[in-house]
């Protein structure tokens, strides 16, 4: 006669007698007893950045041509820098871009205003801070983000362009991890536009009597960035830089297309 072994299946195994645990995945899924440290361990935290990558990626997929729009959390709306936010994103809009931004006050919430109030598309990637903080009102989409670095990677993702502000450690930190990520080739189709020439002009003076004086960077990399005062000059350079862009690409295609018919008998 057959002897009856007690088996359990769980997922793709199979437990059969003393490998059986005394409770099920399910039964220990649901039973919220049991330590809870797990929430603060790298690993679960792990699947928290994974979240938020899935988040922002679902999110902004299908979202058209964008520029980021970055400059101070605390530039007041009663300044010429906030009007001047306001100007260059109704202006992007109506060149055919959605404007993204950190969805937080200042500039920020000078770029969305100019964008959402001239019937754009404004969007705005919130930061968790010590402190409470809500998006601004002129977001049409909005996700708020606890890591710094997935924020970045979807400015970056989902934009075709920067356009940067007077603002201060953390408007320098987005202009130059846009720089690094242009000049070392990780991102291309990429104009940055500072806007301000008295605000920047002693930055790009010291990148040139300093950091190009000790070979630190070469010529080429200070063409990278444009200084304009100019609200129409920004959307200019930018639609210039695609319209280029494009140009190159077409061109590129069809030499492909020329070879491959070459190649092709048929
Ligand atoms: C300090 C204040 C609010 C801070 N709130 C922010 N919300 C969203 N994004 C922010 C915030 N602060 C900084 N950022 C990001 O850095 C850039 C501005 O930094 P800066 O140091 O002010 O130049 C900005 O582009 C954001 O992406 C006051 O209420």
């Amino acid at each position: 006669m057959k002897r009856e072994i007690r088996t359990r299946r769980q997922g793709p195994a199979t437990l059969r007698g003393k490998a059986i645990p005394p409770t099920t995945t399910d039964q220990r899924l649901l039973d919220r007893r049991g330590p809870t440290d797990w929430v603060h361990a790298d690993p679960w935290r792990v699947l928290r950045i994974q979240a938020e990558f899935v988040e922002g990626f679902g999110l902004l997929a299908e979202l058209p041509k964008a520029a980021c729009v970055f400059g101070s959390a605390r530039t007041r709306p009663d300044t010429p820098e906030y009007k001047l936010g306001e100007e260059i994103g109704a202006k992007l809009h109506e060149a055919g871009y959605a404007v993204i931004t950190g969805g937080g006050p200042g500039i920020m919430e000078a770029a969305n205003k100019g964008c959402h109030e001239a019937g754009g598309l404004s969007v705005g990637l919130g930061i968790e801070l010590p402190f409470e903080q809500s998006l601004n009102d002129y977001i049409d989409i909005g996700v708020q983000f606890r890591y710094f670095f997935v924020r970045k990677t979807i400015f970056v993702k989902y934009s075709q362009a920067f356009v940067v502000l007077p603002g201060g450690f953390g408007t320098l930190d987005e202009l130059f991890e846009a720089i690094t990520l242009v000049q070392t080739g990780k991102i291309t189709r990429f104009p940055i536009v500072l806007v301000g020439t008295e605000y920047w002009g002693g930055l790009i003076d010291w990148m040139k009597t300093s950091v190009l004086r000790a070979g630190n960077i070469s010529a080429d990399d200070l063409d990278l960035i444009h200084l304009t005062d100019d609200p129409d000059e920004v959307v200019r350079v930018i639609v210039g830089a695609h319209e280029e862009e494009a140009r190159k690409h077409e061109e590129k295609e069809a030499v492909a297309e020329t070879a491959r018919r070459a190649g092709d008998p048929a």
